[in-house]
């Protein structure tokens, strides 16, 4: 299927590359764009990320920006409960693919904090993430074809707590029964207020997904990625 034959909410944007590396390039002048935006009026300004394997031309691209990464900080949109030597780590994941060129200056905060677990670790999370200011400025977002995103996991007992729109927590635990590792995540409340949201998304695949999620948008807890497709959001696709 063709990314044209989607039929859209009124208010989404789409842009389609031809390259992984093309669409990443779009997406990085955009967040960039944004970004340098954001620091002529403000102090400094928030970049939430993903981990997985779309935002690696992304963050590549987005490195070499220029832009006073010294008043930027980043944050994971979630983190798996793994050391940072652990392949899964996304912490290591940004540290080497964005944290590095020009955004080597970024300030980047941790969701991943001592603790055994991430119940453990909740609480220096919280701490850590107490001084970013609301709304976050930019949230990118992946989205895995059981319709998550961040590790809002459609099997996490903590779902509902994660999706509540009153949840004024920015951070909780996930322990979806179907991944590897448990995790800490973002909560949609969070992350959906964001003045900038980008759902980055390569392959076929990903747009059937998408397919599905926009016929029964109002099911939001069988697939929490429902709950961005709003006006505002902009999607980011190439076909490989
Ligand atoms: O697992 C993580 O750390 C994520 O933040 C997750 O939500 C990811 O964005 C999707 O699973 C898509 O992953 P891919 O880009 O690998 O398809």
């Amino acid at each position: 299927m063709k990314m044209s034959e989607l039929s859209l909410p009124d208010g989404i944007e789409c842009h389609v590359g031809r390259t992984p590396g093309e669409v990443g390039e779009q997406l990085a002048d955009a967040v960039a764009g944004f970004l340098a935006e954001r620091l002529s009026s403000a102090p400094r300004a928030s970049l939430v990320v993903s981990g997985g394997s779309t935002p690696l031309p992304f963050f590549h691209a987005l490195s070499g920006k220029i832009l006073e990464w010294n008043r930027v900080d980043v944050v994971l949109a979630d983190e798996r409960w793994v050391s940072e030597d652990d392949p899964a780590s996304n912490t290591a994941l940004v540290k080497a693919h964005l944290l590095r060129d020009r955004a080597g200056e970024a300030h980047f905060l941790s969701l991943k904090q001592p603790g055994a677990t991430p119940e453990e670790g909740l609480a220096g999370a919280r701490r850590c993430l107490a001084g970013l200011i609301e709304p976050p400025d930019v949230v990118v977002l992946g989205m895995g074809n059981d319709g998550h995103t961040a590790s809002l996991f459609p099997d996490a007992p903590e779902l509902p707590t994660a999706m509540d729109p009153d949840n004024n927590e920015r951070v909780v635990v996930a322990t979806p029964p179907s991944q590897a590792q448990r995790r800490i995540t973002l909560t949609y409340r969070f992350l959906v207020s964001a003045r900038f949201v980008a759902l980055h998304l390569r392959g076929e695949d990903k747009l059937a997904t998408l397919e599905e999620a926009m016929a029964n948008p109002e099911r939001v807890m069988e697939m929490p990625v429902r709950g961005f497709l709003r006006p505002g959001l902009k999607i980011y696709w190439s076909p490989s």
